[in-house]
């Protein structure tokens, strides 16, 4: 496994204000990462600090091994940085921005044009392409950001919170777009404070809040932390209290009633369904019996006691 992006002892301070507190983050070549925190939980100072345009109190950032500060020119020409502010020309088409970018980044001619069609594709806005920016939706114009962050084909591409105040239809269109990048095999650092995305887009999360990493892995991984066992919620006809009562009377199972639900948490190792259902036998009927999948935010909330949503 290489190692395309890694973080020792990030920290940044705003006057008496640790709002990077000692960061540590490896991202393999390849994977899609998400940093998933509320808002002012550090995720943009990191970020800032990755792409060279915050200087670190303390900590080294790198890519491809190459240290930010100490390299810049070969750091920065390895990252695409898509930031949260669009900045963009609304008296360009998207065409011609991209271009503009383009030339910046030293391509010309065919290859530029080549280049720029390509990346009209990847963010699906062929068809809007010679039509002023100014006209594009803001989400449309998010996704012509993202075009601009990819015009020097770089090996990291980090995304800033890509999808924020965009309409449902765009913020689609960005996670296709940056899904299709994982697939091609781009490295990804991307943050959120919603974890529905960060589950659809990374292999790997980490939850950060007040500058440091608390908890790391896999969304499966960290939603295994929630309940061990995992859940089940069955729906009932009847009694749905005399049916909690039933079931609240086996050692190692938590339930809960909720109209005409009941949501079951088991211990670690112990699913005991069949015992559930021989509980509630002859007091209920059973209507559907389905397994939950814990969600991020319930992980964020169990993690640091506040909702992601802050
Ligand atoms: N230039 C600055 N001066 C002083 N404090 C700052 C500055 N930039 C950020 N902060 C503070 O640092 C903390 C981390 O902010 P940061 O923007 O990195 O968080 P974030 O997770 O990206 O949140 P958001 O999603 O709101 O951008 C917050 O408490 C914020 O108020």
């Amino acid at each position: 496994m290489r190692t395309a992006l890694e973080c020792e002892g990030l920290t940044k301070r705003y006057g008496g204000l640790l709002a990077v507190d000692g960061l540590k983050l490896c991202v393999a070549q390849g994977e899609a990462y998400g940093l998933l925190g509320p808002n002012g939980s550090g995720k943009s100072t990191t970020i800032g600090m990755i792409v060279g345009v915050l200087a670190p109190d303390s900590g080294i950032a790198r890519v491809h091994g190459h240290d930010v500060w100490r390299q810049p020119r070969q750091a920065k020409g390895l990252v695409g940085y898509v930031p949260q502010e669009v900045a963009l020309y609304p008296d360009l088409t998207g065409r011609e921005n991209l271009r503009y970018f383009g030339r910046l980044f030293g391509l010309r001619g065919r290859r530029l044009a080549e280049r720029v069609s390509a990346l009209l594709d990847v963010v699906g806005l062929a068809d809007r392409a010679d039509q002023l920016l100014g006209t594009y939706s803001g989400g449309m114009q998010r996704r012509i950001n993202i075009a601009a962050g990819l015009v020097h084909e770089p090996s990291v591409l980090i995304l800033d919170e890509p999808t924020v105040g965009v309409d449902p239809q765009s913020r689609n269109a960005i996670l296709e777009s940056v899904q299709r990048l994982v697939a091609d095999g781009m490295t990804v650092l991307y943050t959120s404070h919603y974890m529905e995305e960060v589950e659809k887009v990374c292999d790997r999360v980490g939850v950060i809040d007040h500058g440091r990493i608390l908890a790391e892995g896999t969304p499966e991984e960290l939603m295994g932390m929630l309940a061990p066992g995992g859940r089940t919620e069955i729906e009932v006809e009847g009694d749905v209290r005399a049916a909690e009562a039933a079931v609240a009377a086996l050692a190692g199972v938590t339930v809960t009633a909720h109209r005409s639900r009941l949501l079951i948490a088991w211990g670690e190792g112990a699913d005991r369904l069949a015992d559930v259902l021989r509980a509630l036998d002859g007091v209920v009927t059973v209507v559907r019996t389905e397994a939950v999948r814990p969600t991020l935010e319930e992980v964020f909330l169990q993690l640091t006691g506040t909702s992601l949503r802050d």
